[in-house]
């Protein structure tokens, strides 16, 4: 199978080199958008500026030009994988279009578009239609595992059938496995909100508030999933699967997360436009709480956790976030 991955950030360049290294069957050529970058990479097979500790498998191939890359692999069977931040998705899925390819389209990215709060399927469906050949492929991943071949298992989810099985086989190798459903509603809720909590997880840790707060916080941060879950039509058992949970667990404790970064940064002080600038990678959490906040607002949903996150990234002193969430009424468990 011939498999474009656009978007030459960390994860699109270490989910393009395991399957470049493992799959072998597979021609699999990584898109960039900085023709420099590029050819800096294609001849060194580092990505120094976002996965600078891992170098990338000798059987990638680059491009910078996204007309050529997309005409190369315009063929039903090829398959091009979206692997940019959410805000250039539908950029990427218009120029799928433009071009004419038919393809099948798999996309990585995770969050709410910030002005409609879509979800990413939503964005997809708006260009491509709703019958299209697509699907979201999440869990917990941190590009630099997979990139170092580690072992991974994520989720893959489409409206049918027959995609799941054909993607789930195209795409798993000794270090990947790849499990499948039809609910993409749930895969993305939780992909999108697992950020969002990460970054409370990070506070509370950057201000020291202990194990059990922590425990706390994302148990409560799952009740506000399976919540916001129940009123989109998600199913629980997504959101307590690798998808949500799972992607809750790595990202909120796990010392390579961004998101959990930006709460650790919050916790002193900063303002998130500097930790922003700083961190040098997308944080998606950051940039869909606000979307997230009017969508359980619009259903109706209390999500206390993600309104604090707003408030932190609005400005309130994470001391003065911590005592409101605590000092919230008393209330049953659910
Ligand atoms: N890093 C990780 O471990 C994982 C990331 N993701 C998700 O994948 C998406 C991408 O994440 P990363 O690769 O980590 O981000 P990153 O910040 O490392 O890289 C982003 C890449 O996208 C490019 N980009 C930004 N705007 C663009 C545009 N308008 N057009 C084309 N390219 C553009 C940047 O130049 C850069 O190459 C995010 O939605 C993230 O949540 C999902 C799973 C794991
Ligand atoms: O989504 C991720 C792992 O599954 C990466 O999380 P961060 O964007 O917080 O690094």
């Amino acid at each position: 199978m011939n498999i474009a991955i656009l978007g030459a950030g960390a994860w699109g360049s270490a989910l393009a080199s395991s399957l470049a290294e493992h799959r072998p069957d597979h021609r699999v050529t990584l898109w960039g958008r900085d023709e420099l970058q590029m050819t800096s990479i294609a001849q060194t097979h580092f990505n120094s500026a976002y996965l600078p500790s891992v170098r990338l498998s000798q059987a990638l191939s680059f491009s910078s030009s996204l007309d050529k890359v997309i005409q190369t692999h315009a063929h039903e069977n090829d398959l091009i994988i979206i692997a940019t931040p959410l805000a250039a998705l539908r950029e990427m899925v218009e120029h799928v279009k433009r071009i004419g390819a038919r393809a099948l389209v798999l996309w990585l990215c995770k969050g709410l578009s910030r002005d409609s709060a879509q979800l990413p399927h939503q964005i997809v469906f708006d260009v491509l239609g709703a019958t299209s050949a697509c699907g979201v492929l999440s869990g917990p991943s941190f590009a630099q595992e997979v990139a170092q071949a580690k072992p991974c298992a994520l989720t893959l989810a489409s409206n049918s059938v027959r995609l799941n099985a054909l993607f789930a086989q195209q795409l798993h190798h000794s270090a990947l496995r790849i499990y499948h459903t039809h609910d993409v509603i749930g895969v993305e809720l939780g992909g999108a909100l697992k950020n969002v909590l990460a970054i409370a997880a990070g506070v509370c840790d950057g201000l020291s508030l202990g194990m059990n707060a922590r425990a706390a916080l994302l148990t409560r941060g799952v009740a506000e999933m399976l919540r916001l879950g129940q009123a989109l039509g998600a199913q629980p058992a997504t959101l307590t699967g690798l998808t949500g949970l799972g992607d809750l667990i790595l990202t909120a404790t796990g010392s390579l997360s961004r998101n959990r970064a930006v709460g650790l940064e919050l916790a002193k002080g900063r303002s998130v436009g500097d930790i922003t600038i700083q961190l040098g990678h997308v944080a998606e959490g950051a940039l869909c709480a606000h979307a997230m906040a009017r969508l359980a607002h619009q259903h109706g949903v209390d999500m206390p956790i993600t309104q604090t996150v707003c408030a932190l990234l609005d400005g309130m002193t994470p001391q003065l976030a911590v005592q409101q969430l605590l000092s919230r009424e008393p209330t049953t468990e659910s």
